[in-house]
């Protein structure tokens, strides 16, 4: 053993081992690292790095990865002989990721201190995929009748069906010829028709880069081509695509879309905050591009999942719609990224492995060495920063296109208008409703609260309905019958007494949500046709498609929704947008209750007046002084930001500063606090970095879990990963507790 080996404690491989005789293979589970494995003879040369292969782990088959030799760590720690290795069992027949993906997901792992395997469990989402192809019997003519062969009508028939020469499976075939299946069979036992077994995963139909685009505005030419350029030289180069809302920003990144599908093999990725929500970019993508493009998020069937994993593979899927998951696809010859709406909250993973899209798919294109534009009305913070800093390129649209104009913003005092008691709309929305339903136009009025009401109180004693197993109100939803747990789903009937007091018909509902406003909209107009659009009352994409074409056919008057309505949604003929509580996300506000609100409040604001007629939105406010309402009235977004970003940068807050959550839970309040404590005592004492907690988090309880929150507020230039994995890791929790590290919170609840 060489002295430095000796020196590092790491045992060397015995001096008689074969070069490439073992190999590391990533599983995804979480462990350290990857495991050693034995290359079988035969298989050596086939066993390149990223290679899918199964191989076995005490006792049972796993599938993974065999993963470059530089990585860090190793999941055994110690360098077993080649004899005690296992062998890889066998390679499976899909082309190997590529060093763009295995560097992901190294990179990924190593930023949000989660393990490689867990990191690479989100690339090995489809078992399926690695599964043999499900294949269904089809029938040909053969290319000679055989000699002697009795023929009748239905046979006949049959052969006439097969004639163009197009195999079908054997009930398509009787059906057409009007004869059974049995003829079919008879036939093909009797030599006349050739079995083909094939593939129930077709291929996707190419898009068709030859079909033209709109005739783009003289600002939308400059930013296309900025894009367009940099996707024909090809490198990584990220940008910012800053254009107010019904500008044309679908448009123009599609413009690069084009460019990337030029070149053969070429694949491009969208993502999109909400899937479920893009019936009508899919729309202009098939108008676009001849095609619907490969859709990938979480709903999707587990069969079409397998074709479309299958298919991004071998780069047959050259277009990827999707939700944040998509950017663990095993790409092959990954050109171009977009993130479409790139402020939007719901791009940060808050289950498993901790990370924001947005920010990722910033390094998934690093690594691709591809450019990446993340395009929104209204740029989150970080980016704007990173923009400010020259690290993207900023691209502007400063017009709606044709003779849309920005709808004119009008706030409601609510001290001054108040709305009668029990009602929710001030008299001075009430009558621009009933202005815009004359005048034969839409209406969108917006309140971001499911259900009918979000307490029920009883009257009597005083006692608020809570969930059984969080630290939260029921909300009523009346629609269903039912109350409901926002942040477990726990549901219970709506009881007719209440549960402490039992005094009858005492329990009552107050504040409004999106059920609540219907009953009064459909009082006050009931002649309109309303409809409510939140995630209760749109289960499925094709459901939620189905109204979004009946708003954006004319057959709704009035739509009233949470914030799924904020959307990218184009509506030409809704002119006024009613914001029921402008106030509703400030209240309770974290780091980045302004920056959201008003980002929220700019886009359904956005969805007024897109096409020839004014729109106009009224903001209905307790406060309308405040910044974001002042901005909103104003237009000056510009100067709103300026000013978080000036607070921001005073406290050292992201992006100028680091913020590291660590959340504790568990079944037990005391077991829980003790980690807490432990943690506490050992905390990194370091010039810069401070350290708050364990503190009894403000959701005090999940599912049962009690939890608590330490937060580490470090300066910009400290290594925060080093830090708190090394902090962490000196603490030995019971089995009991868990420690969830959340890099770059977004959620501090
Ligand atoms: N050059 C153009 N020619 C014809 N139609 C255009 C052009 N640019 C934009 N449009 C149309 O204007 C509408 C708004 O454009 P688009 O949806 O791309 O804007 P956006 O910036 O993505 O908006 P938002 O941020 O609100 O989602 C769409 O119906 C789009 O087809
Ligand atoms: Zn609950």
């Amino acid at each position: 053993m060489s002295q430095q080996a000796l020196n590092l404690g790491i045992e060397e491989p015995p001096q008689a081992e074969e070069a490439g005789a073992r190999v590391q293979v990533l599983l995804p589970l979480p462990l350290a690292g990857p495991l050693d494995y034995r290359v079988p003879d035969g298989m050596a040369n086939q066993l390149e790095p990223g290679a899918v292969v199964e191989v076995p782990l005490s006792g049972r088959k796993a599938i993974g990865v065999v993963w470059p030799k530089n990585t860090s760590g190793k999941a055994s720690g110690k360098t077993l002989p080649l004899k005690k290795l296992k062998p890889v069992e066998r390679i499976i027949d899909v082309p190997p990721f590529g060093t763009d993906l295995t560097r992901f997901v190294d990179w990924v792992s190593a930023y949000t201190l989660s393990s490689q395997g867990a990191v690479l469990r989100m690339c090995l989402s489809v078992p399926a995929a690695f599964g043999d192809v499900p294949v269904k019997r089809h029938y040909a003519c053969a290319s000679v009748l055989p000699d002697g062969i009795r023929m009748t009508p239905a046979r006949e028939a049959v052969l006439k069906v097969l004639a163009d020469g197009k195999p079908r499976m054997a009930p398509e075939i009787a059906s057409l010829a009007g004869v059974s299946d049995g003829v079919v069979r008879g036939l093909a036992d009797a030599g006349a028709l050739v079995a083909l077994d094939i593939s129930v995963d077709q291929p996707y139909p190419q898009p068709d880069t030859n079909l033209k685009g709109p005739k783009l505005s003289g600002e939308q030419t400059e930013a296309a081509e900025a894009i367009r350029g940099a996707v024909w030289e090809g490198g990584f180069k990220p940008f910012l695509l800053d254009g107010i809302t019904g500008s044309g920003k679908t448009e123009v990144y599609f413009e690069g879309l084009a460019e990337a599908l030029q070149e053969k093999g070429t694949q491009v990725l969208v993502l999109v905050p909400e899937i479920a929500l893009t019936s009508q970019w899919l729309e202009r993508f098939e108008a676009r591009f001849g095609v619907t493009p490969v859709v990938w998020h979480s709903e999707v069937g587990q069969a079409e999942r397998r074709r479309a994993w299958r298919a991004v593979a071998t780069g047959d899927a050259r277009v990827v719609v999707g939700a944040r998951s998509a950017l663990f696809l095993p790409f092959k010859k990954l050109a171009f990224i977009t993130v479409d709406e790139e402020h939007d909250p719901s791009f940060k993973q808050e289950e498993g492995v901790l990370y924001h899209a947005r920010d990722m798919a910033v390094v998934r294109a690093m690594q691709a060495g591809c450019p990446v534009v993340l395009a929104s009305a209204t740029p989150s913070l970080e980016t704007q920063v990173n923009a400010d800093e020259g690290k993207y390129q900023v691209l502007k649209l400063r017009e709606r296109h044709g003779v849309a104009v920005l709808p004119e913003m009008r706030a409601v005092d609510m001290r001054a208008e108040p709305p009668e008691a029990g009602t929710w709309l001030s008299p001075i929305l009430v009558r621009e409703i009933e202005e815009t339903l004359a005048a034969g136009e839409q209406v969108m009025l917006f309140l971001n609260r499911r259900g009918y009401a979000p307490l029920t109180l009883c009257r009597t004693c005083g006692h608020r309905i809570e969930c059984p197993s969080c630290s939260a109100w029921l909300v009523e939803h009346r629609f269903r019958q039912e109350l409901q747990c926002h942040h477990c789903g726990h549901m219970e009937p709506i009881p007719e007494a209440c549960p402490t007091c039992e005094s009858k018909e005492s329990l009552v509902a107050c504040g409004p949500g999106v059920e609540r406003l219907f009953e009064e909209v459909t009082r006050r107009f009931s002649e309109a046709r309303t409809s409510v659009m939140t995630s209760d009352t749109m289960m499925s994409p094709s459901q939620t498609a189905a109204v979004v074409k009946e708003i954006a056919g004319g057959h709704l008057d009035i739509v009233i929704g949470t914030q799924i309505v904020t959307k990218g949604y184009h509506f030409p003929n809704l002119t006024l947008v009613g914001v029921v509580d402008a106030d509703l996300g400030l209240r309770g506000g974290d780091l980045r209750a302004g920056e959201r609100t008003y980002q929220q409040l700019v886009q359904v604001a956005g969805r007024a007046g897109r096409a020839e007629k004014p729109g106009k939105v009224l903001l209905q406010s307790y406060e309308p002084e405040h910044p974001v309402v002042q901005a909103l009235l104003t237009g000056d977004g510009d100067a709103f930001m300026a000013a978080e970003k000036a607070a921001r940068a005073q406290y050292h807050m992201p992006p100028y500063g680091k913020l590291v959550a660590i959340i504790l839970s568990g079944p037990e309040m005391a077991e829980v606090l003790e980690v807490g404590r432990a943690l506490a005592k050992v905390a990194p004492v370091e010039h810069g970095v401070d350290i708050v907690g364990p503190a009894p988090a403000p959701m005090v309880r999940i599912r049962g879990q009690h939890r608590f929150r330490m937060l580490l507020h470090a300066k910009k230039h400290i290594k925060v990963q080093q830090l708190v994995r090394n902090w962490v890791l000196r603490v030995k929790p019971k089995s009991s507790v868990r420690i969830k590290v959340d890099i770059d919170p977004y959620s501090f609840m």
